[in-house]
């Protein structure tokens, strides 16, 4: 088992990750709590619910509640209706909440649990490869119709236990949607990270032993940074590459229509292209693309509205005065936030969309 640890302003906390550790959930948590709410969707419950119940001891109280499985989760009513769980299983200041599932999960149970009596404590049990993001680093948010993740908090979890054996489930669409955020991960810090991730060629053809190496790396990678600028207020941005763009493609097509990680992946694209304007560099486009075609990723959404996604990316949470301000490459490895001009941004946004479909 591997366990990296976190320090935030208020705690630190343990990434645990490792086989079969879902079923003794409590020997990662430093507390005992009399009363326990589990937060899972509708596919993961099926899977792992009773495995983590019964990690826990009889007198302790458990509750569960269940959410549909999907992006549509993350929203105001699934929180409110959780927030009246939690008031109708009686939890107080002492109880724990623990969100069992991949990002939405995480994302929801963890705003639930910032906001319920103005914060309990929470642990994350991730059960998807992009929760290697999602659990680490305290961001916890609903989405709003107008943007993603426009409601929410910096809130850290007590622990995130990471059992790497409920990967074997995930479906196919889902590791392409996890590989997206590894990919980033390597673009924003190493060009070997990277270059290694698109070499290997299918992700489906992976050994476990490749995989955990590209995972681990990407927890790494993500826990320098948090840890360094816990509430991203500089070089934690940079873990934004290919959502500017991504966030407002999720949101334009409707949540969960695209995975989070393909909206990503094309957002990455984009990043790369706006990059190779802004800072006359050349960088591996195609070579990424056709990484991401044999991996079938759906790089030929169409319909979209480019004037529709400009105002939706001027909503993103890295905006100034209406202006984009977008995660770019100087080369890899090297990240930095630039002000894209709105002129410019229409201009590259539809030769990208154009050529996203052609080639
Ligand atoms: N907080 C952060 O730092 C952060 C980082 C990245 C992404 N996110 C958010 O994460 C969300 C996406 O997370 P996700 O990709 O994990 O999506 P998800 O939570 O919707 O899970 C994807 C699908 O896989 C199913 N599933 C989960 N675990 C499974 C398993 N082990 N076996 C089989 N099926 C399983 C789920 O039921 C769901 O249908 C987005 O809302 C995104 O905004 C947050
Ligand atoms: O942890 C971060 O910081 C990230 O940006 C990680 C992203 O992969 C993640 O999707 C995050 O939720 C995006 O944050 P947001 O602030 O743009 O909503
Ligand atoms: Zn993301």
């Amino acid at each position: 088992m591997d366990s990296i640890t976190i320090h935030t302003s208020t705690n630190q906390y343990q990434v645990h990750i490792g086989q079969k550790i879902r079923h003794k959930v409590p020997v990662f948590l430093s507390k005992h709590y009399p009363s326990i709410l589990i937060i899972t969707d509708s596919v993961v419950a099926d899977l792992y619910l009773e495995d983590v119940k019964r990690s826990f001891s009889s007198e302790q109280q458990i509750f569960t509640a269940i959410v549909p499985a999907g992006e549509a989760s993350k929203n105001k009513d699934c929180f409110f209706d959780l927030i009246t769980k939690c008031i109708d299983s009686s939890l107080d200041r002492h109880s724990l909440i623990i969100a069992l599932g991949g990002g939405v999960v995480g994302d929801l149970a963890g705003f639930v649990a910032a906001s319920y009596m103005r914060g309990i404590d929470y642990v994350q049990i991730p059960t998807t490869l992009l929760a290697h993001d999602s659990s680490v680093g305290g961001k916890v948010a609903i989405n709003h119709p107008q943007g993603k993740n426009l409601i929410g908090s910096f809130y850290p979890p007590q622990a995130v236990v990471y059992d790497v054996e409920t990967l074997y489930t995930l479906p196919e669409q889902e590791i392409r949607s996890g590989y997206a955020e590894i990919i980033k991960h390597g673009l924003i810090s190493d060009e070997v990270y990277f270059e290694d991730i698109i070499q290997n060629g299918s992700i489906n053809k992976l050994s476990n032993s490749i995989l955990m190496d590209h995972l681990l790396k990407g927890i790494a990678v993500k826990a320098e940074i948090v840890e360094k600028d816990e509430k991203e207020s500089g070089q934690r941005q940079y873990l934004n590459l290919g959502h500017t763009l991504g966030h407002a493609i999720e949101a334009e097509l409707g949540y969960g229509a695209i995975t989070h990680g393909e909206a990503v992946a094309i957002g990455l694209l984009f990043a790369m292209k706006v990059s190779e304007t802004v800072y006359s560099e050349d960088f591996p486009y195609q070579r990424l693309k056709n990484w991401m075609k044999k991996n079938n990723y759906p790089l030929t959404v169409t319909g979209l509205d480019e004037q529709a996604l400009i105002g939706r990316m001027k909503k993103d949470k890295k905006s100034k005065n209406q202006k984009v301000q977008m995660v770019l490459l100087k080369s890899i490895g090297k990240p930095c936030v630039h002000e894209v001009d709105d002129r410019l941004l229409m201009e590259l946004l539809h030769k990208f969309l154009r050529e996203l479909v052609n080639h």
